[in-house]
């Protein structure tokens, strides 16, 4: 039977500091791994003070016989056996702490971004998921699985040596914890505004990513335009920026750093306590046997200064991983209704719509607005009036913030989401494909659907032949096998959406296709999509809509007006000004009557679904 993973997000450890709340669903385990390595830690001291106590005995003057010394080496070698034992099972032990906080966090993570709105998740982009849940959730790995253990042994091991060197002699013991207390001061001094430093760090490390980043993406376009070298300026600026930056931190810190780690050196501490030892047993404080200890356990008192600044990092690093990682857990999800409600047919109400992103300025305001079931109603209206988001409230992407979208009189919010996207599909521009085989991309619109209707889909998308044509025709994996282009991509996810046969569908039609072929064919597939479904277009191109039912023109986040092309003309106002501005457009109609085009919607599904 498989475990439950950790349950990470649990009430009770909400308002923790962030990695505490992480860590809560495997506290237990990384407390008995904790136990374990300390326990390890002491029992690897203990080699040391039997070898103490056996060097005692042969330098007490009279010859110890075996039999005192046995039981001495027996109990080294237990004890270094029980550190070896010990040590590898606290290490077994934070492993699989680790494991399961490792899915329980990566589980807990993908449902929690499975609840955020779309739009959210859009705009977080898949860089800062994918470093959520790869990045961070492994830099809790190296914290959970090395970094505790490690701490554990470096303070366990040091304690015990210091406490048994005090029973031997206080003053010696004391006089061996110098070394230490001027590594710590040195390192503190080193340590001095590493705060500040470090956020200039990230800053810097940040800054030369994005430049990178930027560089990287718009190379075609920036040495199109000549621009390559001036681009290349931004990166080494920030690379440059980083290095001075870096360089004058590090030269600030070199002294008291290597200051720190050398005053702890073995040698040094030997230095220490051997001078010491010289003195005390000169003045006869101090027999010269009990010097022993003090040599063999003297640079264990210090030995984990020089670790400590690598592990304090690491432990920074896992805050740092574990306040991400709460920060995208505590991002608000859509709530999902408490009485669900179903959609009594595909008529869509937009009423008293208002919607911000920042939740100051608003983006759309007051639309009212009604998409009869089997009508084409088509978004127009400048760059940044609001098209996309008035077509991602009724997907619900987002939210309103004040009125209502309904389907078939039923509040979106109130539908459950798998039912949701039963009524309403989508082809956007950006097209996603999964880098699954071409039947499956397509399948995603139904997964239960037959390789004869996958079929059908695409041949209705007008794919069909260019997928046969390819080397393993519907078993091509997409991305791995072949790179399709924009518009067959695009008529891939129309045979999606034909598959998923919704009675809604919203269409961003695209701008503008290189390919006179391919953007007829589009336009054929897009026609067979739109007929007998409720459409809502956002359309670029306005030849492309001119037969809609009705054309609503949205200038700054509002309704300017609204009707039929004609009517529109008739006006004389914004819409037949923009009508005039693009000019003779020979694009096809894709919103015009089906008769006068060859598109007949394809059968795809049984009899009696919903539609
Ligand atoms: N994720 C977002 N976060 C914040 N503001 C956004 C976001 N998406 C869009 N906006 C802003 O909302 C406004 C409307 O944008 P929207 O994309 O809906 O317009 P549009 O009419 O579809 O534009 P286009 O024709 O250029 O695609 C713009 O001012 C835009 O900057």
């Amino acid at each position: 039977m498989t475990e439950r993973p950790a349950p990470t997000t649990a009430p009770h450890a909400a308002g923790r500091p962030p990695l505490r709340r992480i860590l809560y669903g495997v506290r237990r385990r990384i407390a008995v791994a904790f136990v374990l390595q300390a326990a390890g830690s002491i029992a690897g001291v203990v080699p040391f003070i039997a070898v103490t106590l056996i060097a005692e005995r042969l330098t007490a003057g009279t010859a110890p016989s075996g039999g005192r010394l046995w039981p001495l080496a027996s109990l080294a070698c237990a004890g270094g056996l029980a550190a070896m034992v010990l040590g590898f099972t606290a290490g077994v032990v934070a492993h699989l702490a680790d494991n399961r906080l490792q899915l329980g966090l990566r589980l807990d993570l993908a449902r929690h971004i499975g609840r955020m709105p779309l739009g959210r998740v859009s705009a977080a982009g898949t860089g800062e998921l994918k470093s959520a849940i790869q990045d961070d959730v492994h830099a809790l790995h190296s914290l959970v699985a090395h970094t505790l253990l490690d701490a554990t042994a470096l303070l366990t091991a040091p304690l015990l040596a210091l406490a048994y060197l005090l029973t031997i002699d206080w003053r010696l013991a004391l006089l061996s914890v110098l070394p230490l207390a001027a590594g710590v001061y040195l390192f503190g001094r080193a340590m001095a505004g590493a705060k500040a430093n470090m956020a200039e760090y990230g800053a810097a490390q940040s800054r030369i990513s994005s430049a990178a980043v930027e560089f990287a993406n718009g190379i075609a376009v920036v040495k199109s335009f000549g621009r390559g070298r001036r681009a290349h300026a931004r990166f080494l600026a920030a690379t440059d920026g980083f290095s001075e930056f870096f360089t004058g931190w590090v030269r600030a810190t070199l002294i008291p750093s290597t200051a720190a780690l050398l005053v702890v050196t073995p040698v040094v501490v030997l230095l220490v306590l051997v001078t010491a030892g010289v003195v005390f047993t000169g003045a006869g404080w101090t027999p010269v046997v009990d010097l022993v200890p003090f040599v063999l356990l003297g640079p264990v008192v210090s030995a984990p200064m020089g670790l400590v600044g690598a592990r304090m990092q690491q432990i920074r690093t896992g805050q740092a991983a574990a306040a991400r990682i709460t920060a995208l857990l505590d991002a608000p999800v859509l709530p999902e209704p408490a009485v669900p409600a179903a959609p009594a047919d595909a008529r869509v109400s937009m009423r008293g719509v208002s919607f911000s992103y920042d939740g100051s300025t608003d983006v759309l305001k007051d639309i009212d607005m009604d998409l009869e079931p089997g009508t084409v109603t088509a978004l127009v209206g400048p760059s940044g009036s609001g098209k996309s988001t008035l077509a991602a409230l009724l997907l619900r992407f987002h939210d309103v913030t004040t009125g209502t979208v309904t389907i078939g009189d039923a509040d979106v919010r109130a539908i459950p989401a798998a039912d949701l996207y039963r009524h309403v599909g989508f082809v956007l521009q950006d097209v996603r494909l999964l880098r699954a085989t071409v039947a499956d991309n397509v399948r995603l619109g139904r997964p239960e659907a037959t390789d004869e209707e996958v079929k059908r889909a695409a041949r209705a998308a007008q794919i069909h032949d260019r997928i046969t044509a390819l080397p393993k025709g519907y078993a091509t994996v997409v991305g791995t096998d072949v790179v399709l282009s924009g518009g067959e991509a695009q008529r891939l996810s129309i045979a999606r959406a034909l598959l998923a046969d919704t009675p809604i569908v919203v269409l961003d039609e695209a701008t503008a296709f290189a390919d006179p072929r391919s953007e007829s064919l589009i336009q054929d597939a897009l026609s067979t999509l739109a007929f007998g479904r409720t459409l809502l277009v956002i359309a670029h191109r306005l030849a492309t809509v001119r037969s809609a039912d009705r054309i609503v023109v949205l200038d700054g986040g509002r309704i300017a007006e609204q009707g039929r092309h004609e009517e529109l003309l008739a006006a004389a106002g914004r819409y037949a000004r923009m009508w005039r501005s693009q000019g003779l457009d020979a694009s096809v109609d894709l919103t015009a009557p089906t008769a006068s085009r060859d598109t007949s919607r394809p059968d795809l599904t049984p009899k009696g679904t919903h539609r």
